[in-house]
């Protein structure tokens, strides 16, 4: 399964273009890092992917097969056209930034939430499921606590631990270790190369260039200058280079 953007002109608002130009191929079993300054549009170009933005111009597609010659290319996304939500849930999960759950349900409740997408699930099918993500996601002393009464930490755990829950094969999570303690980074970073290493289609928007270096796979780096724009892609030690960080963060490193 591979999502493929073509020509994708996106922003927030009708007219007001951010990106432009957008030609990049996702492909499954993957994990991206999608980097660059704040504001340079990785939440934006996120969005749109995961059919909650609208593109102004080109196209998403999703592919159901690597087979050139298979032709099983499905329109996600354009101008005219949005696959609806209920359709994506069954394939795709999404994390927003600074996520935060509003209702005061035990961490657990929180986590069946997410694997309630999973209608071809049999009861017993969903309760390994949500027993193996709250194990994964390092919530098993925390599963029966209100999830209101977590930290911010904990709970944006809990909510990566419910995106998970139904196992889906695009993943698409904004800055998922924002806020999270140095272990807890690793291991969140550690669980998305796992799902990349199953088989997943997983794009991180993230700042951390160690933690994108260590992790993954490719790095998606969008510049600002003169407008908003894909800079580079590619593995994170050809992208990840001095000159680069210069040029589109202004740091040596
Ligand atoms: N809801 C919105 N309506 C209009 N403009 C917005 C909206 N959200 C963000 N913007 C603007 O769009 C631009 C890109 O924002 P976006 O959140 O996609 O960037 P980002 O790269 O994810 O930034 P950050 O690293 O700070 O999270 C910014 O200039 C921002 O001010």
């Amino acid at each position: 399964m591979n999502l493929v953007c073509n020509g994708l002109n996106t922003g927030y608002r009708r007219h007001a273009e951010l990106l432009k130009d957008v030609d990049i191929n996702f492909h499954s079993g993957v994990l991206y890092a999608l980097m660059g300054e704040n504001g340079a549009g990785k939440s934006c170009l996120l969005k749109t992917v995961a059919g909650l933005l609208k593109p102004l111009a080109g196209e998403v597609h999703l592919q159901h097969s690597t087979d050139a010659a298979a032709d099983t290319s499905t329109l996600l996304a354009s101008p005219r056209r949005q696959r609806p939500m209920r359709e994506r849930a069954r394939w795709q999960g999404y994390l927003e930034q600074q996520a935060r759950p509003f209702w005061s349900l035990p961490v657990r409740d929180i986590v069946a939430l997410g694997a309630d997408a999973r209608r071809d699930w049999s009861p017993e099918e969903a309760e390994n499921a949500i027993e193996l993500v709250l194990r994964q996601c390092q919530c098993q002393s925390i599963a029966e606590r209100p999830v209101l009464e977590l930290s911010a930490g904990e709970q944006q755990r809990v909510l990566l631990a419910r995106v998970l829950a139904a196992k889906p094969r695009v993943l698409l999570v904004d800055e998922p270790t924002a806020g999270l303690d140095p272990r807890h980074q690793q291991s969140v970073m550690q669980l998305l190369k796992t799902q990349a290493e199953q088989g997943a289609l997983v794009i991180a928007v993230m700042h951390d260039i160690a933690l994108a270096r260590q992790f993954c796979d490719q790095v998606v780096l969008l510049g600002r200058e003169p407008s908003a724009h894909v800079f580079s892609v590619g593995k994170p030690d050809q992208v990840l280079q001095p000159e680069t960080l210069y040029k589109v963060f202004g740091i040596r490193g």
